[in-house]
């Protein structure tokens, strides 16, 4: 069993990813952001810096989901992230020859990559998103843009149109998973109902 959490900053990923592995006694697979030098000079300047946070999450990303084609997933894996999130954001931040060269190596990557049993796509409105961002309080994601997260969203919604992968959409802004309650059972028997219609069990 490998399942994928996505969705924009803040919807939660990580908080979800927690849990259902925890549940399902399954390998939490979760990105460590702050291992990426480049990611607070990113903020500063988004121009320059964008390739090169860009290259360094394709790597760590590849790397680390490449060792589930390497070991049987006994108790399963549930990832914080989808490889996809990477081009989603190249696509917002990357041009010209830059973009072409990083488009090379990404669809070079992907093609060695299982896909997830089920992907969860968590939605949320930006200003959920900015408020979830504030209370997590990573110094460098203090002056978020609005702009970006609603251009990322955006670029969410249209990538997760045309997914062709089991996939599980929830509104990340109707469920409180994030401590202990009914909404954390409700999120936990959603996602082992689709598991179970996909063929597989939790
Ligand atoms: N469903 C939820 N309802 C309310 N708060 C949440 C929910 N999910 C996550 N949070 C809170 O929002 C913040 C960001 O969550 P996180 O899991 O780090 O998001 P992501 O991994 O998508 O960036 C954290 O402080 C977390 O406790
Ligand atoms: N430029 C990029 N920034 C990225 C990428 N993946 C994540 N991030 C940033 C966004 C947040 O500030 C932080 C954590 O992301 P979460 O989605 O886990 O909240 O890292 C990327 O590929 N490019």
């Amino acid at each position: 069993m490998y399942i994928a959490i996505e969705g924009p900053i803040g919807a939660g990923k990580t908080t979800l990813a927690r849990l259902l592995a925890q549940r399902f006694g399954a390998e939490p697979l979760l990105e460590v952001v702050e291992e990426n030098p480049f990611l607070p000079l990113f903020y500063q300047d988004r121009k320059r810096y964008a390739f090169k946070t860009q290259v360094f999450f394709l790597l760590s990303r590849y790397r680390q989901l490449s060792r589930l084609r390497e070991r049987p997933l006994f108790g399963g894996v549930v990832a914080d992230y989808l490889f996809d999130k990477d081009a989603i954001f190249a696509s917002l931040n990357l041009e010209g020859p830059e973009w072409d060269l990083y488009l090379d190596l990404y669809r070079e990557l992907s093609l060695k990559l299982p896909p997830p049993d089920l992907t969860v796509y968590l939605r949320a409105p930006v200003p959920v998103l900015l408020e979830r961002i504030r209370k997590r309080g990573r110094p460098f994601e203090e002056g978020m843009d609005p702009a970006y997260l609603e251009a990322l969203s955006e670029a969410y919604e249209r990538h997760f149109t045309r997914y062709a992968h089991p996939l599980l959409v929830l509104e990340a802004d109707q469920l409180d998973y994030s401590q202990p309650g009914p909404d954390q059972d409700r999120v936990v028997a959603l996602v082992k109902t689709h598991l179970a219609q996909d063929g597989r069990t939790a």
